[in-house]
């Protein structure tokens, strides 16, 4: 069974005049699997995120979660997004300790587990700093500590690292993949940065214009562990070259579609 079914969805804003975001949409998404939305700006790929993330419901279609429909966020769907909103009054320590806290537990039980945490997204040493006191890529790790504590079987990431500049952005990349290849969640993850997602990705879906589709799906079958160092390999510029082939043609559609509206 598919972790992730997305069956014919679309998803209409309401407004003056409504704003269609998502139409025909499939995927299913396996257990454990990896993969990456892409598409151009506008076109909808927060909105299929803020569906499988409960916060949005789509107006046609289904969607559905280990075979049981969602119709509302979940601790088994975890949101990582651009900003980690993190409380700046409480530590580090207790941000990533929040849920856990919220959910009953009490210190002896998730204190381990929160320091172990911490170690694996590096931020031992900065357990008893507050957010203001933090880096983007810091106060980013925090965010996925905290999503991770919950022990999801999804997370749900929307540019997570859109904010940050390039090199944190790659120490960032390859943080994700080795908490990844350890805990085998699944990953939704939303990008506009077409060499993140085939560094990351099993498989990449472009989106089409709005309202978008999934105009074509691309297994990446790049040997893993990756790491950086596969950004300049001929299979890893061969996929790059096809994609952005892809994206052209749907930025090209999108210009077609803005200019006849
Ligand atoms: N709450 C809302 N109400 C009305 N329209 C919305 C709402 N949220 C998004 N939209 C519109 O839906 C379309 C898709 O937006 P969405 O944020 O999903 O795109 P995106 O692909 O994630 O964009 P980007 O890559 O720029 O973040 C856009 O035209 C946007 O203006």
């Amino acid at each position: 069974m598919a972790n992730i079914e997305i069956r014919d969805v679309a998803k209409t804003y309401p407004g003056t005049p409504p704003v269609r975001a998502l139409d025909n949409v499939d995927l299913s998404i396996a257990e454990g699997e990896f993969v990456a939305l892409l598409g151009p700006s506008g076109c909808g790929k927060s909105t299929l995120l803020n569906i499988l993330a409960g916060f949005e419901s789509n107006t046609e279609g289904t969607v559905s979660f280990d075979g049981g429909p969602i119709a509302k966020p979940g601790p088994e769907r975890a949101v990582v997004f651009q900003e980690a909103a993190l409380f700046p009054w409480l530590t580090v320590f207790d941000n990533v300790a929040f849920g856990r806290r919220i959910a009953g537990s009490v210190r002896s039980n998730f204190e381990p587990e929160v320091n172990a945490m911490l170690e694996m997204v590096g931020l031992t040493d900065f357990r008893n700093a507050y957010p203001s006191q933090l880096s983007g890529g810091m106060r980013q790790r925090v965010g996925i500590a905290r999503a991770l504590i919950m022990q999801p079987r999804a997370l749900l990431m929307d540019e997570p690292f859109g904010a940050l500049d390039a090199q944190t952005r790659l120490t960032m990349q390859e943080l994700l993949l080795s908490i990844w290849q350890k805990h085998k969640i699944t990953v939704v993850f939303v990008t506009h940065d077409i060499d993140e997602a085939i560094l990351l990705a099993d498989r990449i879906c472009v989106m089409s214009a709005r309202p978008a589709h999934i105009a074509r799906e691309i297994a990446i079958t790049l040997p893993r562990p990756r790491s950086i160092d596969d950004l300049t390999s001929p299979e890893f510029v061969a996929y790059k070259a096809e994609i952005m082939h892809e994206m052209r043609h749907a930025h090209q559609q999108a210009r077609r579609k803005a200019d006849a509206a």
